[in-house]
């Protein structure tokens, strides 16, 4: 069952959505920022540790990045270099081992939760050709450390088992690897939420209780090599889009990728500035659905990816929601006289797949 497309609030999660996505592309230029933007190494090594002033300097940091370019990149997170190097071969693997008719045995058109591959005109953001090639799973128990709570809904209120995965003869091991990468970074992003809490002077645990079947699409994606590589500069204004410019939906989402750039990331001021993977570390950006639950205090950052090199980019982004089944309000610790909440409440599950749909071409 899909949205109610003429539900109010839906119109007014798509329509604000899309406003705020228009009025940052009025004019963007192909120029380094020259305002300072920061995307600063966040190291949570100390966010580990028992004592909580060690962590809320952690918190304070990421609030800094949150409120600022919503984008940061953390490192001594926990997550083995292994696992990291797992991901992205297994991401290169899918790309170059599968047969197209493998491929397409798995195609999201088959799909009614976006779970599967896409080839690259299947979803589009602005209606722009892109490059990328993509195959997305979402939550299930068995990828999650904790075992779950039973509980997990999907986007649209049934009870799971929408993904697909590439048979073990096609691709030995692939499931193995998923489920190492997922439950760690699943695991990882748990704790990123006790961190945002305290950045939001919220009890340390405020989120537990509303990620114990949470959302969590990730998704494997390939870029193929440039035409015609040539470097982000004004003068360069034709683009092979790889994927075009967006926020994304849910809470927030945690990004590894292949040696090679590509993402972009658009400044205040309307500069695409790139953010260049560093190695062993997630990039982690605000999304859209945790910058209206706080109220827009926290960012989310419009980008995007161009391949200007001659070489593949893989990557693999894990956009993190709360449980599908829980609707929240605003969160109490950004609203106040001078600052009235903004928007109605709204149920995770339904405001995400309603984004999702709004990015299919048909
Ligand atoms: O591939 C990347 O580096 C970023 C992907 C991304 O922004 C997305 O899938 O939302
Ligand atoms: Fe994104």
């Amino acid at each position: 069952m899909g949205p109610r497309k003429d539900d109010t609030t839906f119109n007014e999660a798509r329509a604000g959505a899309q406003a705020y996505l228009d009025a940052r592309l009025t004019k963007p230029k192909d120029a380094p920022s020259r305002k300072p933007f920061r995307i600063p190494v966040i190291d949570l090594a100390p966010s580990f540790s028992t004592d909580r002033d060690a962590r809320k300097s952690v918190a304070a940091k990421i609030r800094d990045a949150c409120e600022g370019s919503g984008f940061f990149y953390i490192t001594s997170h926990g997550v083995p270099l292994a696992t990291i190097d797992s991901i992205i071969r297994l991401a290169e693997r899918f790309f170059k081992e599968l047969t197209p008719e493998q491929k397409k045995a798995m195609h999201m058109s088959t799909n009614n939760l976006h779970r599967g591959y896409e080839d690259s005109a299947y979803t589009s953001i602005n209606g722009d050709v892109e490059t990328k090639e993509g195959f997305n799973w979402g939550y299930e128990e068995m990828l999650d450390p904790t075992g779950g709570d039973g509980l997990y809904c999907d986007l649209d209120g049934s009870k799971g088992g929408s993904n697909v995965w590439p048979s073990e003869k096609d691709l030995p091991g692939f499931v193995d690897v998923i489920k190492d990468y997922y439950g760690r970074t699943l695991q990882l992003a748990r704790h990123l939420f006790r961190l945002f809490a305290l950045a939001l002077d919220l009890p340390g645990d405020y989120f537990d209780s509303m990620t114990t079947h949470p959302g969590g699409i990730s998704r494997l994606l390939y870029y193929p090599p440039s035409k015609t590589p040539k470097p982000l500069s004004a003068e360069n204004t034709e683009e092979e889009i790889g994927l075009g410019a967006h926020s994304d939906y849910e809470c927030f989402t945690l990004l590894l990728s292949s040696s090679s750039p590509g993402l972009e990331i658009l400044s205040p001021d309307g500069y695409w500035t790139e953010a260049p993977p560093l190695e062993g570390s997630y990039i982690v950006n605000i999304a859209d659905f945790m910058m209206r639950w706080t109220n827009d205090r926290f960012k989310s950052t419009v980008h995007r990816v161009v391949n200007r090199t001659k070489d593949e980019r893989y990557s693999v982004p894990f956009f993190f929601s709360i449980n599908y089944d829980q609707t929240v309000e605003t969160l109490p610790s950004c609203i106040s006289d001078e600052r009235p909440s903004k928007y109605p409440p709204i149920k995770a599950g339904e405001y995400i797949l309603e984004r999702l749909n709004s990015s299919l071409q048909y």
